[in-house]
């Protein structure tokens, strides 16, 4: 676990001039960031370049990204980043311009909400990373993110919010109406069954609890409400009844999963060949195991990997066949904040980020971590602190929602996660955390299991000898994962066959993936290897390199010649 962090988290001041400092208005504390990435792209020199600059090379047979590669020159192995970072791309982050200045800024995942946008929108934006990818070098990923099927209101008719003040009456209704006919104070709600299980008296949550109302009517499809805590109401804002401290859920536990307008936004995943799937609102294990068969069926041979949103209250008791059965799972605070009282979700948190160690699965840690900066260029001093909980909680990831979406400082909010990453990784390793935590075996076969076995003794070693980096050869990114696992101090260079692996390897701790075309023969891959990074000035003579592969059962510690 985190235990408390005896460094002080004072970021780097190099470059706080260049930040704005806090506006005498604003009650915020002045956190300096690091500019995005200074390394600009074009001095990242290969000498085996033989493309235009800002091009991959392919000619060399290594591809990695760009920018991890920028990173790790510029912060040396063992202080290069190991969480990743997921961004949310919404209208302010839309554009390839505004894409690339996130990819540049150390984006590693890129993530589209089905809730929001139409499939032409999320099409060019998946096109537009790819081409990012393809032109520029960078290898992100892509993550779609389903709508789900829960209860919540509609889009307002393309108004940006409305305000409901308090002992209004509203009325909440499942019929539809046409902008102008629309009657004032009324809110379509998405779902007809919405109103069953209400009652008289109930609570009713819009978005957790930004704005709530009390139940004071039921009219056929209508239910009025009169608002008892006023604020904004945002287009497609979720909606929970609470009665006597409880969640009212029987119409949404029978809510399918996966509803009919996500099986097609899943087609169109599919056929636009994202790298993951995010299913919102999961409640058992099966759901996980019916979508991962269909891919199988539409797509074989298919590396889409699955992950499991733990947002609703359902999900809570089968958590652990829910993580075993997904590719990664995501705490998204944000909707399991509304079903489950809010001073237990860092509860939750933390048991999910132990249980995926445990079980070998990357974690997201998502949901308002940099809230504030939606509208402000800082973040609040509670801000840095929950991110540095989740960092020091070594998640494989954070995820920036509105902040990149549709907030005034995407850049700036991906520059805080970066530098707090490095800050509070850095404080980890000199506290010398090294896992003495028994993990779990999580092979099923004795082949497996000693291939899990030499993972954890190949980080153990690694920590010991203060390697400057692991290598693993990995044909299916399993041996590559069980290094990530235990969290060794230097980086982890993966190196996969497909770009495809090479970009769902992007998402796990510590993992720099590369894309290397390997033989079954090591001492020939080893010194290809040595010598295409030596030319990118990605390694020198003398670093200490711990080799494995999932191709041959061994350990070699190796001074590169
Ligand atoms: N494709 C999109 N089109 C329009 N707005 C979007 C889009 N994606 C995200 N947004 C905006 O960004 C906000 C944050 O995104 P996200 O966290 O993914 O959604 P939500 O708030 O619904 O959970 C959304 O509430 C919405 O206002
Ligand atoms: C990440 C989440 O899901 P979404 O943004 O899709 O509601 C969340 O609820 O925290
Ligand atoms: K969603
Ligand atoms: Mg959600």
């Amino acid at each position: 676990m985190s235990g408390s962090f005896r460094c002080s988290i004072s970021l780097s001041p190099l470059h706080s001039n260049e930040f704005p400092r806090i506006p005498v208005t604003k009650p915020r504390i002045h956190v300096p960031v690091p500019k995005p990435m200074t390394v600009a792209l074009s001095k990242v020199v290969s000498p085996l370049r033989v493309a235009a600059p800002g091009v991959m090379i392919e000619a060399a047979g290594l591809e990695v990204d760009r920018v991890t590669e920028a990173e790790l020159k510029e912060n040396g192995f063992r202080s290069t980043r190991k969480t990743k970072i997921v961004c949310t791309i919404g209208p302010r982050t839309c554009e390839f311009e505004e894409i690339e200045a996130l990819a540049v800024g150390g984006m590693n995942v890129a993530r589209v909400n089905m809730c929001h946008g139409t499939r032409e929108w999320h099409r060019d934006v998946i096109r537009r990373v790819r081409q990012l990818n393809e032109e520029k070098g960078f290898a992100v990923a892509v993550m779609m993110d389903t709508e789900g099927s829960e209860i919540h209101m509609d889009d307002l008719n393309d108004v940006e919010s409305t305000k409901a003040e308090d002992g209004q009456i509203w009325t909440f209704t499942v019929r539809a109406f046409d902008q102008p006919s629309r009657p004032e104070r009324t809110i379509t709600v998405n779902y007809d069954g919405f109103a069953e299980d209400v009652k008289v008296g109930d609570e009713l949550l819009v978005d957790g609890g930004m704005v709530t109302f009390v139940v004071i009517e039921k009219i056929g499809p209508d239910v009025i409400c009169r608002c008892t805590d006023p604020g904004l109401l945002l287009p497609r804002a979720n909606l929970t009844f609470w009665r006597n401290g409880s969640l009212v859920r029987e119409r949404n536990a029978m809510l399918p999963t996966i509803s009919s307008k996500d099986w097609l936004d899943i087609d169109f995943g599919i056929e636009e060949g994202v790298d993951f799937i995010a299913v919102s609102f999961v409640k058992s294990a099966e759901v996980i195991k019916t979508l991962k068969s269909y891919i199988i069926d539409r797509s074989p041979g298919s590396q889409i990997g699955i992950i499991a949103k733990i947002e609703s209250i359902d999900s809570l008791k089968n958590l652990e066949e829910i993580i075993q059965v997904s590719d990664g799972t995501m705490v998204a605070r944000g909707d399991l904040g509304a079903q489950i009282p809010l001073e237990q979700v860092p509860l939750v948190q933390h048991e999910v980020i132990q249980l995926c160690r445990q079980l070998n699965k990357p974690v997201i840690v998502a949901s308002q971590l940099l809230e504030s900066m939606i509208e402000y260029p800082i973040p609040t001093r509670a801000e840095v602190a929950d991110v540095s909980e989740a960092v020091g909680q070594q998640a494989d990831a954070l995820m920036l929602s509105s902040e990149s979406a549709m907030g005034q400082y995407p850049e700036k909010a991906l520059a805080v996660l970066r530098c707090v990453s490095l800050r509070i990784e850095k404080c980890r390793r000199e506290e010398k955390h090294w896992d003495v935590t028994d993990l779990r075996i999580v092979s099923s076969s004795k082949l497996d299991e000693i291939s899990e076995e030499i993972c954890n003794t190949t980080s153990r070693m690694a920590n010991k000898l203060k390697a400057d980096a692991i290598f693993v050869y990995t044909k299916t990114g399993q041996t590559a994962s069980l290094l990530s696992r235990n969290r060794p101090d230097c980086p982890i260079f993966a190196f996969a066959p497909s770009t495809s692996i090479q970009r769902c390897l992007n998402l796990k701790w510590g993992l720099i993936p590369f894309r290397l075309d390997f033989s079954d023969d090591m001492e020939s891959n080893l010194n290809r290897t040595f010598s295409l990074l030596k030319a990118r000035a990605m390694i020198k003579s003398g670093d200490l390199i711990i080799v494995v592969s999932d191709v041959m059962q061994s350990i070699q510690a190796i001074k590169v010649p």
